[in-house]
């Protein structure tokens, strides 16, 4: 679980930020195009430089070694980023599985999509380090719609919306204590749309992530941040404000 704090944090363009998400909290920021919600996702990320402070659970961003503020502090950025030609190449598999990825696929059907009780715990809990079992993969990437042989496809043939629930997935695998979205159900039709909201919200409210979210989406910034209790917040003229309800 972990609390996000932003201390008075200046991304470039914007004015300074203050805002404190709670563990286990959605919070929703949109604004017209160009308004700089990825550059605050960014600079909080610490992808691009900012002035101020940035803290989880009251630790300091700046005591933090950047490639551990960056592991628990995950950022869903709009356009994804591939550096190998397969899919399985971009996921951590622990070294006591089988490396391949044919290895892991399994018959159709045999994957089991249905959350246990208690639900994504079981998944992150096959996490060792930055190191992945395969059940606990397989099942996220079936709560995803896609069967493990996923991973043995080439990057190049993948639809946006295939990278866009595949770099979901690998986000989350990775366990980050913060997640930050950019847009990140925006190329999904409305069915998996609402199975990465609920894998999502599943994530949020059992490992009592702070989730910080841009969408352009009212009808989704309404709904699931009522349904968490959540808030929402726009930037205009460089400001972050409160968003008025519509
Ligand atoms: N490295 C940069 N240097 C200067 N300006 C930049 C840089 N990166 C982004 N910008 C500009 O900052 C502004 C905000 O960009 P940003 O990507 O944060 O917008 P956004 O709110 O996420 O928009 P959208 O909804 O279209 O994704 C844009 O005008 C963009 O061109």
């Amino acid at each position: 679980m972990a609390a996000l704090t932003l201390a008075r944090l200046q991304p470039k363009l914007l004015a300074p930020i203050e805002l404190e998400i709670g563990a286990g909290e959605l919070v929703f920021i949109s604004g017209p195009s160009g308004a700089g919600k990825s550059l605050l996702l960014r600079a909080i990320a610490d992808l691009d430089p900012s002035q101020g402070e940035v803290l989880i659970d009251a630790q300091p961003r700046s005591l933090i070694p950047a490639p551990e503020w960056r592991r628990r502090v995950g950022l869903l950025p709009a356009e994804t980023g591939w550096w190998a030609d397969q899919v399985g190449a971009h996921f951590a598999i622990s070294p006591a599985e089988p490396a391949q990825a044919s290895a892991m696929a399994t018959p159709a059907g045999a994957v089991d999509a249905t959350p246990t009780q208690g639900g994504f715990p079981d998944e992150v809990a096959q996490v060792k380090g930055d190191q992945l079992g395969i059940t606990g993969l397989a099942r996220l990437l079936a709560r995803l719609g896609f069967q493990s042989d996923v991973l043995d496809w080439d990057v190049q043939r993948l639809s946006t919306g295939e990278r866009q629930r595949l770099a979901l997935a690998r986000l989350l695998v990775n366990g980050p204590e913060v997640l930050l979205l950019d847009e990140a159900t925006a190329n999904l039709d409305p069915s998996n749309r609402a199975q990465a909201e609920q894998l999502i919200d599943d994530y949020r409210r059992q490992r009592r992530a702070a989730v910080l979210w841009a969408s352009h989406d009212p009808d989704q910034r309404q709904r699931l941040a009522q349904a968490a209790g959540g808030r929402c917040f726009v930037i205009e003229a460089g400001r972050l404000q409160a968003e008025s309800p519509a």
